[in-house]
């Protein structure tokens, strides 16, 4: 048994942060808030000091498709179908274990310093995906995209299926597994029918992308007469429980059917702003009760894994789109980089700092000039933050950055091989 005490921290709970409060650890679980006093007689294996730091449930990045670092700044300045299907598409089929493995490390390690506990990914060769988030310590939730409409279609759905019994609730339960269908526009009605047989079977939750542009649901609805929430509805997608990443076209009646099937969202801002995509209606979405996360999405649509840049997007965007400055306050987002995302990730014991919640927690360094003046919190976290501010991170009670050090990662290795990977996949182009 592993006992970490963080002393004399700003604690935040509920959207109230208390000052010096002390945060125990017993394992991978928050066990308590002890006073000054209990800590006298207690004994701890590790100490963190957290005089000036603010103490946040671990950021979620619910949408990622974390190899791609390899083609940050390769393909910018398009729209989502010409990115696709001119630069992207044809240069992943170059992809392979060694490219995948090392620029998955650089991905980690980046969202790790801006403060990311746990991220969602869809992509390929996810077994080195895997592989990389056991060594690294951070918490993942993988699928293996699949596109019915390619050659890839059978060896996608084994492989998917091999992940999630090679890898679901494994590395310490840090890892889980849903399918990841990639879009509508992607796959064809029987295909989702054998993926939708498949997650009934193995009991697995669905990760896709729906309604990101206007495109793609004027084509769903020309093709099939609905919209592509509706399509998904109808072919059983969201039955088993759904992350949908992106929902910016939806309307009132997707609306309402997202709410009542539980659809999760995973909103990313700068994705959708870079790609020309447009705005989600986050603001009715929450209305509703849906359940929203924030995500960077790629680092080729970003182009940056920063999670806090998103909650600052989120924070402004939707007030500038509906003309409402209330429609996302601060503490709305602050909840979708923590709470919010954790749901959104099927998590039940992540996102809050609660006895019984796994510790997975980000100390926050408030020691910078844009913290001062103290006015409100909530508002310096969602407005006047970055994540340079970022200084310890734990995952499941381990620390895996330490006053802005990695505890698990070689850094000079990871960007060593990053670029070594990338040159070798852009000679084969
Ligand atoms: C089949 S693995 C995942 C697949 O998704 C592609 N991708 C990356 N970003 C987006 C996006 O915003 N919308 C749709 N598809 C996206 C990625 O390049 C892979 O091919
Ligand atoms: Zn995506």
């Amino acid at each position: 048994m592993k006992k970490t005490i963080i002393k004399n921290v700003g604690l935040y709970q509920d959207h109230v942060i208390k000052e010096h409060q002390n945060i125990e650890i017993t394992d991978d679980r928050i066990s308590g808030f002890p006073t000054d006093k209990d800590l006298l007689d207690r004994v701890y294996d590790e100490t963190l000091d957290g005089h000036g730091m603010l103490a946040t449930p671990g950021f979620v990045n619910t949408h990622n498709h974390i190899a791609m670092t390899v083609f940050r700044s390769y393909a910018d300045d398009m729209n989502l179908m010409d990115w696709l299907q001119t630069k992207i598409w044809p240069a992943e089929d170059h992809l392979d274990s060694d490219v995948v493995y090392n620029q998955t490390m650089l991905g980690i390690a980046e969202m790790i310093r801006c403060g990311t506990t746990s991220f969602a990914d869809m992509y390929f060769f996810m077994d080195d995906t895997a592989r990389a988030v056991a060594e690294s310590g951070i918490r993942a939730c993988l699928s293996r995209g699949m596109t019915g409409i390619t050659p890839s279609a059978e060896t996608a759905l084994k492989e998917n299926r091999q992940l999630f019994l090679d890898w679901h609730k494994k590395g310490d339960g840090r890892i889980t597994v849903m399918l990841g269908p990639h879009a509508p526009y992607t796959n064809t009605a029987a295909y989702l029918q054998r993926v939708v047989a498949l997650a009934k079977e193995l009991g697995a939750e669905i990760h896709t992308h729906l309604s990101e542009t206007k495109g793609e649901v004027e084509e769903c609805r020309k093709k099939y007469g609905k919209s592509p929430i509706a399509w998904f509805d109808e072919l059983g997608l969201f039955d088993t429980g759904c992350l949908a990443a992106h929902c910016v076209w939806v309307d009132a009646d997707d609306l309402d059917i997202m709410a009542r099937k539980h659809v999760r969202v995973a909103h990313n801002p700068g994705s959708n702003l870079k790609l020309a995509s447009g705005i989600a209606p986050i603001g009715k979405m929450l209305e509703k009760g849906i359940t929203v996360g924030l995500g960077t999405d790629g680092a080729s649509s970003n182009n940056n894994l920063d999670i806090m840049e998103e909650m600052h997007l989120a924070a402004l965007i939707h007030k500038a789109n509906t003309l409402d400055p209330l429609v996302i306050p601060a503490e709305t987002a602050v909840n979708m980089l923590t709470e919010g995302g954790a749901k959104a990730l099927g998590y039940t014991d992540i996102g809050r700092l609660e006895t019984g919640y796994k510790a997975d927690i980000t100390l926050i360094d408030r020691s910078g000039l844009h913290w001062y003046p103290r006015n409100d919190q909530m508002s310096l976290l969602a407005y006047a933050a970055n994540s340079f501010d970022v200084d310890t991170v734990l995952v499941n009670g381990k620390i895996l950055l330490r006053n802005k050090e990695f505890t698990t990662i070689d850094i000079e290795k990871i960007k060593h091989e990053a670029e070594r990977t990338k040159n070798k996949l852009f000679a084969s182009l």
